[in-house]
């Protein structure tokens, strides 16, 4: 019976090297450089804005009133709520919303956003959250994961507030229900459903890390 956990089995390298990627590690330590985290910072904004963008196409996507309402609500956290506690970050870090209106996007950001859309406006919900979960579960596995290492930096690292953010309960509530999600409808799956899903899931884990790696080159 396939579930989420055989999505990250099917590109457990993929998987591991966005959710072990040298940028992660180095914020883990505290020695992420400061530019590097403002550039990611800066992306994330834009990547925040066209992640709604797939919410929306969420709601049109659905099948009933339960699936757009829950679609509509994660729509809504982000352009009520995380947005704006994304430019009140993105200010503590030096980063004016002035800014934050005139950036241009990344190559990275561009790949993988609209690549998330499309997967979602040529296939099916499933399709789309697939595409999604990457973001969606990978940043509170991979926020756990820096709290395990020998090498983790608690005391005094300047990302403190951004790894507590994903491994605090809120994120991880959402987090267990998205699995849950995918894995009611993944229960029900053919092998070659199952091959297509796996391809779009490595995929947006590789566009993930391609986005750390933004971060790190300073790229655009
Ligand atoms: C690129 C990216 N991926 C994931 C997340 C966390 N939802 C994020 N804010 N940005």
């Amino acid at each position: 019976m396939s579930s989420f956990e055989s999505l990250i089995e099917y590109c457990k390298d993929d998987w591991n090297r966005y959710i072990q990627h040298d940028f992660v590690q180095q914020l883990g330590k505290g020695i992420l450089d400061k530019s590097c985290f403002q550039h990611y910072l800066k992306q994330d904004y834009l990547f925040l804005i066209q992640f709604s963008r797939a919410w929306g196409l969420a709601v049109y996507k659905s099948h009933d009133i339960l699936e757009i309402r829950q679609a509509l609500a994660s729509m809504k956290a982000i352009v009520e709520v995380e947005l704006d506690l994304h430019v009140q970050y993105c200010k503590e870090w030096g980063i004016s919303k002035q800014e934050l209106d005139n950036l241009p996007e990344a190559e990275a950001n561009i790949a993988y956003t609209r690549y998330m859309l499309d997967a979602g406006q040529q296939g099916d919900l499933l399709d789309l959250h697939i595409a999604l979960a990457p973001c969606l579960i990978g940043y509170g596995v991979l926020a756990r994961w820096i709290e395990q290492q020998s090498w983790y930096q608690a005391h005094n690292n300047p990302y403190q507030s951004w790894i507590d953010m994903y491994t605090g309960d809120e994120f991880h509530a959402a987090m267990q229900a998205e699995i849950e999600w995918i894995n009611q409808r993944l229960a029900g799956i053919d092998s070659q459903r199952f091959q297509k899903l796996a391809e779009i899931f490595s995929k947006a884990t590789q566009l993930e890390a391609d986005f750390w790696q933004m971060g790190l080159n300073k790229s655009y």
